[in-house]
């Protein structure tokens, strides 16, 4: 029989340069040709880049409690700037949760300001980041969707079942490109069906990284780029999976028969 030849799988290119900050000299900062950005904010303390993502941003989702956060978290990062006009220019397009934790002023200030108030108090079975995830997914087409990266704000750190609950989205809907971010660190998913080219913005990112199978064990996963690579390795939970691994190239490549999740460290 002949042999099986080498499975191929599309290569999917991945880059934070979302994160640079518009002046940076060497590498441009987003421009019109790049992906669109959404923003969701989750109810945890604003990350120190959360105006310049929000500035950039085309769509902007408060989960929840996460309002608060931009009512008093953005004055407070902005420290310069009349509270009042921080308030009144950054206005989330949308608030949408159970709304058991926005407070009422907040709320109340927004919907004066034109923001749309979604209220799914009465699903108890789905969080309040999988409600705005669904809610970006069903307002944006298939075409756009491809070309869309959702930043989701303060999703690391705190209540561990929160953070599970966080990383389970991006299981959910793992063909649109969703980001975890928090002040230390960012996480996406890295699909079993492309190879993964993972271009790393030394200026605001790593040196520490991870690859980990979680859900499920992976049998082969094959990466460059790293201190620690893996070579047709296996990893599992209660065998080897690659933390506290180090970025030594501007670009790692990751093949691997299982989904993983990918994190790297954010520079202070
Ligand atoms: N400590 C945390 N760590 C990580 N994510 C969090 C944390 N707190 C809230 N979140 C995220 O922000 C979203 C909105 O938070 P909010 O406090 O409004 O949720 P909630 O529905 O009241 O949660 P719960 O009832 O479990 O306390 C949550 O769905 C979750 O994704
Ligand atoms: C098995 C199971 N565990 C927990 C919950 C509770 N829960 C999960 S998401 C959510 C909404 C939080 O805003 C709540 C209350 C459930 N429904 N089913």
């Amino acid at each position: 029989m002949a042999p099986t030849a080498p499975t191929q799988r599309p290569t999917m290119r991945h880059s934070s340069a979302f994160l640079l900050p518009s002046t940076a000299p060497s590498s441009p900062a987003p421009g019109p040709d790049d992906a669109a950005v959404a923003v969701v904010v989750l109810n945890q303390p604003l990350p120190r880049f959360a105006p310049l993502l929000w500035s950039r941003a085309a769509v902007r989702v408060c989960a929840d409690g996460g309002a608060n956060r931009v009512f008093d978290g953005m004055p407070a990062l902005l420290p310069g700037q009349d509270p009042d006009e921080v308030r009144a220019s950054y206005k989330p397009d949308v608030i949408k949760g159970d709304m058991d934790s926005v407070r009422p002023e907040v709320k109340e200030h927004y919907s004066n300001l034109g923001t749309r108030i979604v209220d799914e108090s009465h699903d108890q079975d789905t969080t309040d980041l999988h409600k705005c995830i669904a809610f970006i997914a069903e307002n944006y087409s298939a075409t756009n969707k491809s070309n869309l990266s959702i930043l989701v704000l303060g999703a690391l750190g705190g209540r561990f079942d929160h953070e599970m609950g966080n990383i389970n989205v991006l299981h959910l809907f793992p063909s649109i490109n969703i980001v975890l971010l928090s002040d230390d660190c960012l996480i996406f998913l890295l699909s079993k069906m492309h190879t993964h080219e993972i271009h790393v913005e030394k200026s605001i990112e790593g040196p520490h990284c991870g690859l980990i199978p979680i859900g499920m064990p992976s049998t082969s996963t094959t990466t460059t780029g790293l201190r620690w690579n893996l070579d047709n390795t296996s990893m599992s939970f209660g065998g080897l999976i690659s933390t506290s691994n180090i970025v030594e190239e501007d670009k790692v490549t990751v093949t691997s028969d299982s989904d993983l999740m990918w994190t790297t460290s954010l520079r202070k």
